[in-house]
């Protein structure tokens, strides 16, 4: 993204947002609440039009791209959004191949098929196939949505808030899991978070979003950078509670 300018009215949510994302990393992005970072996403995925600035994708401006080219785009990210993570009266199936639809036409075995092996991939048994989201516990819901999110085999993942609602142990097991996909998969993942813990494990950058501009740096690097707002946010008592077993280690 290059000086990208969101406003609302009279609100400026970003003024001026530059940021690089690398293939093969995994950047983790954080702010206060109503900062701007869900709209930075959108804004990511040629949701959101900004009223300066450009988005880049290898170096074609996505606001520029013809319908026929965005979609070629969009066929290669995968998304699992902070609300309404899978459709509720549509099965795990086939909300899993609900991405399929829009690109391909397959049979059902096909279908089936694909449904049963992205399942797999995140851990979820053949079983969750014909259960709807509201028969699946949190854990699985999210993992149910990393499934459709993988549907196209994407090289980009952007993930709002992946483990927000769990537990820390299942938070923690998707962290690894989303590590193992990554890894696997050589996927570039962007994700919000306001969970430290994920950061501490997946994240090899972070971008902080901050007096409507963007810091990004190793996780090192933005510990270090002396802004209040990052030095509370890195260094405050939760901080403390999360970099402490590692520090010992
Ligand atoms: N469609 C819209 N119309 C008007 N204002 C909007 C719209 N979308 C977002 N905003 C405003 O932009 C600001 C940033 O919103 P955004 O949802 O990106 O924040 P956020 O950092 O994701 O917050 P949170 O962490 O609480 O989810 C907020 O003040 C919000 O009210």
């Amino acid at each position: 993204m290059r000086n990208v300018v969101n406003r609302f009215g009279r609100q400026v949510v970003h003024d001026g947002v530059s940021l690089d994302v690398y293939p093969g990393e995994v950047l983790g992005i954080v702010g206060g609440s109503g900062s701007g970072k869900s709209v930075l996403l959108r804004t990511m995925l040629g949701l959101h039009r900004p009223n300066a600035g450009e988005v880049l994708i290898e170096g074609k401006d996505i606001m520029k791209m013809s319908n026929e080219e965005l979609l070629a785009v969009k066929r290669r990210y995968g998304v699992t959004f902070q609300h309404g993570a899978l459709f509720s009266s549509l099965t795990v199936a086939q909300n899993i191949q609900l991405p399929i639809h829009e690109y391909y036409k397959a049979s059902e075995e096909a279908l089936d098929a694909l449904a049963k092996l992205r399942l797999a991939m995140v851990g979820l048994s053949a079983d969750a196939c014909t259960k709807l989201p509201s028969q699946l516990s949190g854990g699985m819901v999210k993992r149910a949505a990393l499934a459709r999110a993988l549907a196209l085999d994407p090289t980009l993942l952007f993930l709002d808030e992946p483990t927000a609602g769990l537990d820390p142990i299942s938070a923690a097991e998707f962290d690894q899991l989303v590590l193992y996909l990554q890894r696997g998969l050589h996927l570039t993942v962007v994700m919000i978070t306001h969970d430290l813990d994920t950061l501490v494990t997946t994240c090899d950058r972070v971008a902080v979003l901050i007096d409507k501009k963007i810091v990004a740096d190793t996780l090192e690097g933005i510990m270090a950078n002396p802004h209040p707002w990052i030095q509370e946010y890195f260094h405050g008592p939760r901080a403390r509670a999360v970099q402490a077993p590692k520090d010992e280690k």
